[in-house]
């Protein structure tokens, strides 16, 4: 039975798993699980290391199975690199090692903790061919499955919620569904082509983008809203000003540099917001005043 479609062997075989890994959408699960951890305060490496595989293998389930749809049954790729049997292999080991995470943080944490940590694996593996079919669900299911990243990583370290990682899990909800309307517009004569309902397909690209800084403004608007409220650190401001920076520079950019430079910014915008929830620089400045 060959996994691979290219070529048998071992390396073949590793090499086309691998390529499943894609970094710029796997990262941000894992720097969001930590993010929460790092909210929490007090972290367990441990507790941490398992729920960021979580996420990970959560991820990885998604692309495993959106190949599998889009080239295997839909015929809407040209290439995928691994058969059938490759695919229902690489699903059922990812999700069979994400049971087992599940059943760690039970063991460690609670049931409560496996309770934010399932959706995670729900929103990913039913993304295709079921939730990618609705513009909502399409745009929505990444930056969902963040937003629990950031939730479940809080969870397993302090094993109670807090107003603090719900409000950046919204902000980051808000955000990345913003990114992802315009990285979907990006695609566009494409997705409509093959009659795939994205939001810029359904509303049409001009509106798409009016619609998707709009969300990023929401999500900037929010963190604003939790420092005057004193939940968030005022370093945060930091944060909407890279990431504002950011947002400017890629408006006059056409939808593929828009995406690229957005999803660095959100990148930044987390690193700032880190910052500014571990150093809090602009506490310790206003104390030497
Ligand atoms: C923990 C966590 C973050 C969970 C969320 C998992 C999730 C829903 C990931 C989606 C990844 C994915 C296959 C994107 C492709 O989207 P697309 O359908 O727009 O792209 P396509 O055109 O390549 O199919």
């Amino acid at each position: 039975m060959s996994l691979a479609r290219e070529a048998s062997g071992f390396e073949a075989t590793a090499r086309a798993y691998w390529s499943q890994v894609h970094p710029v959408f796997m990262l941000p699960p894992l720097a969001a699980s930590l993010f929460g951890a790092i909210l929490a305060r007090g972290v367990d490496p441990g507790i941490a290391v398992v729920h960021v595989l979580a996420m990970f293998v959560a991820v990885y389930t998604a692309h495993v199975k959106d190949g599998y749809i889009d080239f295997h049954v839909r015929g809407e790729d040209d290439d995928h690199p691994l058969t059938v049997a490759g695919c229902r292999l690489g699903l059922t080991a990812s999700s069979a090692l994400f049971a087992v995470c599940c059943v760690l943080l039970w063991l460690a944490v609670g049931p409560i903790a496996v309770a934010l940590t399932v959706p995670a694996w729900i929103i990913a593996y039913f993304h295709a061919p079921q939730l990618d079919m609705h513009p909502i669900s399409a745009t929505m299911g990444y930056p969902a499955g963040i937003a629990l990243s950031i939730l479940g990583g809080y969870y397993v370290q302090a094993t109670s919620l807090a107003p603090v990682p719900i409000a950046f899990a919204i902000v980051f909800l808000v955000l990345l569904s913003g990114i992802k309307v315009i990285d979907d517009t990006k695609d566009y004569d494409y997705d409509r082509s093959i009659r795939k309902r994205t939001v810029a397909v359904v509303v049409g690209p001009a509106r798409a983008y009016t619609l998707a800084y709009g969300l990023m403004a929401t999500g900037m608007a929010i963190v604003v809203l939790m420092v005057a409220l004193g939940f968030f650190p005022p370093g945060a401001l930091l944060a909407i000003a890279a990431f504002g920076l950011v947002a400017a520079i890629a408006r006059r950019g056409d939808a593929t540099i828009a995406t690229m430079l957005l999803i660095r910014g959100s990148y930044v915008f987390l690193a700032v917001l880190v910052a500014a929830v571990w150093f809090e620089p602009l506490e310790a400045l206003l104390s030497l005043l």
